[in-house]
């Protein structure tokens, strides 16, 4: 494993563990997900060898994703062309123990939710911190809803009223204003009370039939499996079916 310390070292783990489980020379048609530790699923994925990489396609979900295959060197793909995909690996913001996520903490969750379910295989890698009994343990921000902008004042209120009282619409940091999607819609993050995310399927089910949401950032019942990186070297990994294995570190020194 490279010398990257901490955070990015899980990452990494997770990430290289994935890939090598995952991403086997019989698939061509591979989603890359968005964030901070998709782009260690990237340079395992090129560590597989130019020569297998170029009958492969790669399909991005948003403009940061779209820049690391480019800039790989990876042939890009199109949706529109590929609609079916052998694998999708992507982040997540947050795992509860049904390997339910919240994701969209780069607002990039619709994308991403269109290549997750168009994939026979999708995969999630993460450091430990995001491998939660149930979410909103470690993620306070809030649910991700991709809005369109003409609706956001009403989604505010009726999310409120549905129970995110401090729902808010993200505002850009290097930006005035707010933040604006790879669609051109806003983000609102929408906060509950804890006993709320025991069902995530209910408020994901709830927010959708909002007039003017786009996409929620609840991903329920789609990851077949979850790599978290820990800071002991090892990864975790966890199954649908709910069973756990776990790679300890000397298993990367072999
Ligand atoms: O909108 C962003 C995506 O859902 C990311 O996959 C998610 O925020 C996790 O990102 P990171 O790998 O940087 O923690």
């Amino acid at each position: 494993m490279s010398g990257l310390a901490g955070i990015d070292a899980a990452k990494q783990l997770a990430a290289w563990t994935a890939v090598d489980e995952h991403v086997l020379p019989e698939h061509k048609i591979i989603g890359i997900g968005s964030g901070s530790t998709v782009p260690f699923v990237v340079e395992r994925i090129v560590a597989q060898g130019k020569e297998l990489n170029q009958t492969r396609v790669f399909l991005p979900t948003g403009f940061q994703s779209k820049e690391l295959i480019v800039n790989a060197g990876l042939t890009l793909g199109d949706i529109d062309q590929y609609s079916d995909l052998d694998v999708t690996i992507d982040g997540a913001d947050e795992v509860d123990k049904s390997l339910n996520c919240i994701k969209g903490g780069g607002a990039c969750h619709l994308r991403e939710k269109v290549l997750a379910e168009a994939a026979d295989t999708f995969i999630i890698v993460a450091d430990y911190r995001k491998n939660s009994q149930t979410l909103g343990t470690t993620w306070k921000q809030g649910v991700p809803v991709e809005v369109t902008p003409f609706a956001y004042v009403s989604l505010l209120k009726n999310l409120r009223k549905m129970g995110s009282e401090t729902a808010t619409l993200r505002m850009g940091k290097a930006k005035a204003g707010p933040v604006v999607t790879d669609n051109g819609n806003f983000v609102i993050d929408a906060p509950f009370r804890s006993t709320r995310y025991e069902k995530p399927d209910e408020i994901l089910r709830e927010i959708k039939m909002l007039t003017g949401v786009v996409e929620v950032g609840l991903f329920c019942h789609m990851a077949k499996a979850a790599y978290f990186g820990n800071e002991d070297g090892s990864v975790t990994i966890r199954l649908a079916d709910g069973s756990v294995r776990k790679k300890e570190r000397q298993d990367f020194l072999a």
